[in-house]
């Protein structure tokens, strides 16, 4: 197979280069409707905006919305505080640096003032103790940027159903010893942003910083489905200590990563829970296992796997991955297929 299939087909969309606005979401057949970002930034945007968690993801966020022209605050804590007063954010895309900014650094939500937007942008093992801060944010939208395999109903319990707008990071990274973030925008995979009486306000501060973004018809079902098909390859990396290139030649356990995620996505249908995007669906599920190893192993090799998969992997292997793991054992009522199981158990 010479040509790589994209998770999501309308990123082609995308590439042809229109500016679709917001408004004019391309709906696709069947499960996601795709808002198409701007080629560039567009500046002058003028959105009071949060950024709770100065991470990975955090600082991506923050510093291209605040290159749009937003006025972003950003919230840290411990090193990274003084950090980011003195130095800013870096970030280097491609390996040149891609932009350099300084958002206001406060130490609590509070400091910040009334906020017309806030994204969070903690991890999943972090969740449970920023759910203490969220609920008292005093902004008018409150978007997560969070792998959240059982679904967003604590978030919106305590953030509210009028202000709450599950969202999905498009970007990966990883921060240097310098607090440098080395990022790339995957082109598989936009900023996926859920339902909420305040998607447009997220959706049009993100299209305004550059980031496509596409609208899945059920967040719920994107973030099972994300998190069967992160889970299995964190796990497969983690094992060969985040050395994509190594897994990618061994095309007999990449052959056990795709056939481990097939029996996850097989197991989390038979709960109900439809396999979305469908490009995921087709290529683990549809597609033969012969092709789709070859796919992956490309992939593995690639952008993808140097530059996202692994250093994420690297990042949160200790951290969020075991969290994760357990919330896909809930998620699949505690019947984990073996070929996943036996991944969690080797990523250890
Ligand atoms: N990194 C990546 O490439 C990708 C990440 N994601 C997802 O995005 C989410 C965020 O990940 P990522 O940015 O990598 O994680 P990081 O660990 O890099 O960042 C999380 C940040 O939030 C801070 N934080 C957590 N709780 C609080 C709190 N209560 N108050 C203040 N600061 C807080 C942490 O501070 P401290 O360090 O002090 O704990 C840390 O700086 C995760 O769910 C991840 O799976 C998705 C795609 C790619
Ligand atoms: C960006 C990507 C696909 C890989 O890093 C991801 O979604 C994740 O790490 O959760």
């Amino acid at each position: 197979m010479s040509a790589s299939p994209h998770w999501l087909q309308e990123q082609r969309v995308e590439n042809g280069g229109d500016d679709i606005s917001a408004d004019r979401a391309v709906p696709t057949p069947d499960d996601t409707a795709v808002v198409p970002g701007t080629t560039g930034f567009v500046p002058g945007g003028d959105v009071r905006i949060l950024i709770f968690g100065a991470g990975v993801i955090g600082r991506i966020y923050a510093t291209r919305l605040l290159s749009a022209g937003h006025d972003v605050s950003i919230l840290s804590r411990g090193a990274a505080l003084d950090e980011i007063r003195t130095q800013g954010i870096r970030l280097v895309r491609g390996g040149v640096e891609d932009l350099r900014g300084f958002p206001r650094v406060v130490e609590a939500a509070a400091e910040a003032g009334r906020t017309d937007l806030v994204f969070v942008a903690v991890r999943l093992d972090q969740v449970d103790a920023a759910l203490r801060s969220l609920g008292a944010l005093d902004a008018d939208a409150v978007a997560s940027l969070i792998n959240l395999p059982l679904g967003t109903d604590r978030l919106l319990k305590t953030i509210g159903a009028d202000r709450f707008v599950p969202a999905f990071p498009g970007v990966a990274g990883r921060l240097d010893d310098q607090g440098t973030v080395h990022y790339v925008q995957v082109v598989q995979q936009p900023t996926i942003v859920g339902p909420g009486r305040a998607s447009d306000t997220v959706v049009s501060a993100l299209k305004s910083a550059g980031f496509p973004v596409a609208m899945p018809k059920d967040m719920d079902a994107w973030l099972a489905t994300h998190a069967i098909f992160i889970s299995a390859f964190e796990s497969a990396l983690a094992a060969v200590s985040g050395d994509s290139h190594a897994l990618a030649s061994d095309s007999h356990a990449v052959r056990g990563l795709v056939l481990a995620v097939r029996e996850g996505f097989t197991a989390l249908r038979s709960r109900g829970v439809s396999i979305t995007p469908a490009a995921l669906r087709i290529i683990f599920q549809t597609m033969p296992a012969q092709f789709a190893t070859h796919y992956w192993s490309r992939q593995l090799d690639g952008e993808l796997g140097r530059l996202a998969l692994a250093p994420h992997t690297i990042a949160s292997r200790h951290s969020e991955l075991p969290v994760l793991q357990r919330d896909v054992r809930s998620l699949l009522g505690g019947a984990v297929p073996p070929r996943l199981e036996r991944l969690f158990t080797d990523s250890r």
